[in-house]
């Protein structure tokens, strides 16, 4: 490597605090080798030679020694980065990936030396890519001046590659045009000698993961730096069909390499829900079944499968949302405290949870499937009249499951998910239902509330109107004792004035950065399938109908009946408004 005076310092968040007064502003959050910038990221962190830790502005300053990054291969600086978006053609990468990479140009995030490709078999011009992204591309953060400037800079950095997904002559293609685009950065910049890295994002459809590892592994892998491929959902469908492709991916990758991505792990406030619980000696005494009565997982969609029923109807709803981003928050939070904030072993506690989960059974669960239903003069699809699903097709749109975690800390407490598609309310949220307060002294004086009822409840909303609130039971002010439920409320809005990145933003730059936090191991993996496989199996033998609700509804009544026989009420039922 090029000699440049500045060095990592893997592992040394601690001694970089004492060593620098401004590391108190250290974000305890961030992994080893980053420092919080004050600016609500986590940077590369750097030493220079006299000793002082530096949070580089942006990656163009980090440069970099002998150290090397967990795939063998020296990290950003001095590098170039090729992102290859492989579908670019499709719904994904219109509507997120290539938004979610000007935004982090727009935020000059990504590395000064970065190039983008399209892929896909769709013929296409250089030009036409660019038109056609540049009809999603927005400015995130309203009334910033310079908008269509940096768009056009952006736009000017995108190229396309048409080529089979099979095909090692078309990403032999790409690979040349990678390396022109490589050494033109590298000629364009102070530094010679830049290590070229690699990214693939597939967004394609899963019967074609392999194919596209294959050839592009084979042919436009990086020779001197690294080649990472994010791939996108699903996993397989069931325990078999995941081991299978885990297995074929890796006849061409290392574990390393693969960045499984649940975008649900890039939101915010599933980011937060660790900071929440290790960070505030309050929440964590109570994160136990000695205080907590049941946890919902909620997931509503109020539009239906529109335009996807074709993918879809093969998956499911249990497929789709609940086996990888709600089981995902409930692996977050219910996970032993882990050794450090390293993925590893962050992804260690994940496993222990997961696999001390019971097989979900079909007595647990309530599948439903969204019918036609005309209001206001409208009148709203039913699942089946999509012309891509197949007819009298049973595939569940909505599912309620009871879960339980069998160890010492969670002994007999249900976590229940919920997740629907075409009903009243687009929303995601956690909620926490904690017990009664035994002997409350106020059960026998207070008129009007149920005590044993109004309990305290802690709601993380990860969407929409990012929120954190905890209802308390609260004396209504006045000469009488009368008590009502009011929330400690954490609306982010009006605490926070910065905008909040996509969940794609956060999960692209970190793949970057080689940060696999966020991303899923294959072990976890197995974890989340051995759970639902079993009762994915037994819905389609036994063909169980699903309960059938109307578009725009709260979804099947079943789903009371499943909470109740834990006694349990739906907090998002209860407490519409909250
Ligand atoms: N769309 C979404 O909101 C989400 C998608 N995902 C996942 O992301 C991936 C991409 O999704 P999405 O963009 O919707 O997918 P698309 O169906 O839009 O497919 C992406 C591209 O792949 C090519 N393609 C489509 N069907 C086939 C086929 N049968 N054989 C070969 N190539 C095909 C097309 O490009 P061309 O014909 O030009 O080659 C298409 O533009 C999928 O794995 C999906 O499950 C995950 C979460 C959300
Ligand atoms: O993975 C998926 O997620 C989306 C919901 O994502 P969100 O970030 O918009 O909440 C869902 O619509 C889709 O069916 C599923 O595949």
């Amino acid at each position: 490597m090029a000699a440049t005076g500045l060095q990592f310092r893997p592992g040394a968040i601690f001694s970089a605090r004492a060593a620098h007064p401004a590391s108190r502003k250290l974000y305890h959050h961030c992994s080893p080798q980053r420092i919080y910038d004050g600016r609500g990221r986590c940077r590369l962190m750097a030493k220079s030679t006299n000793g002082r830790p530096q949070i580089s502005a942006s990656f163009r300053e980090v440069m970099i020694d002998e150290k090397s990054s967990e795939d063998g291969v020296p990290e950003q600086g001095g590098a170039t980065v090729s992102i290859t978006v492989v579908g670019a053609s499709g719904d994904l990468a219109k509507k997120k990936i290539f938004p979610a990479l000007f935004a982090l140009f727009y935020e000059d995030w990504l590395p000064e030396h970065f190039t983008v490709f399209g892929y896909a078999r769709s013929k296409m011009s250089d030009e036409e890519l660019r038109n056609m992204i540049s009809l999603t591309l927005t400015c995130r953060i309203d009334q910033r001046e310079n908008c269509s400037d940096k768009m056009e800079k952006f736009l000017k950095r995108c190229f396309y590659q048409s080529g089979q997904y099979n095909s090692e002559e078309g990403f032999s293609e790409l690979d040349k045009k990678l390396k022109e685009k490589e050494k033109f950065n590298a000629k364009t910049s102070h530094q010679a000698g830049k290590v070229p890295n690699r990214l693939f994002y597939l967004s394609i459809p899963p019967n074609i993961f392999v194919d596209v590892v294959r050839s592009a592994s084979r042919t436009a892998s990086s020779q001197d730096g690294w080649t990472r491929f994010i791939v996108e959902k699903p996993f397989g469908r069931d325990s078999g069909s995941s081991g299978e492709l885990t297995r074929s991916l890796k006849k061409y990758l290392a574990e390393e390499q693969i960045f499984r991505i649940d975008h649900y792990l890039g939101k915010e406030l599933v980011e937060n829900l660790s900071v929440l619980r290790f960070s505030n000696l309050v929440f964590e005494p109570l994160w136990s079944r000695n205080y907590i009565r049941n946890v919902q997982l909620i997931f509503s969609e109020d539009f239906g499968t529109e335009g996807r029923g074709g993918y879809f109807d093969n998956y499911g709803i249990i497929r789709d949302i609940m086996q990888n981003h709600l089981l995902q928050i409930l692996a977050l939070f219910a996970m032993e405290t882990p050794v450090s904030l390293d993925a590893e072993d962050i992804r260690n506690e994940k496993v222990k949870v997961l696999r001390s989960m019971r097989q979900l059974r079909l007595e647990d669960v309530v599948v439903g499937q969204y019918k036609g239903h005309s209001k206001s003069g409208k009148t709203y699809p039913a699942y089946v009249d999509d012309p891509t699903v197949p007819s009298g097709s049973i595939t569940p749109t909505f599912a309620a499951a009871a879960l339980f975690i069998d160890n010492a800390r969670w002994d007999g407490v249900p976590f229940l998910m919920k997740a629907g598609k075409a009903l009243h309310t687009r929303r995601a949220e956690i909620r926490v239902q904690f017990r009664r307060v035994p002997g409350n002294l106020y059960r026998r004086n207070v008129v009007g509330t149920d005590l044993d009822k109004a309990t305290n409840e802690l709601v993380l909303r990860v969407q929409p109107d990012e929120a954190i609130y905890l209802k308390i039971n609260n004396k209504v002010p006045g000469l009488g004792m009368r008590l009502d439920s009011s929330n400690l409320n954490l609306l982010y809005s009006e605490r926070y004035r910065r905008e909040i990145p996509d969940a794609y933003e956060r999960l692209l730059l970190d793949a970057i950065e080689g940060e696999r936090r966020l991303f899923i191991r294959s072990d976890e993996l197995d974890a989340a399938w051995a759970i639902f496989t079993p009762v994915l199996k037994q819905l389609e033998e036994k063909r169980v109908a699903p309960e059938l609700y109307p578009y725009g509804s709260r979804g099947p009544v079943g789903a009371h009946y499943l909470a109740a026989n834990y006694n349990v009420r739906w907090g998002d039922i209860s407490n519409d408004e909250n």
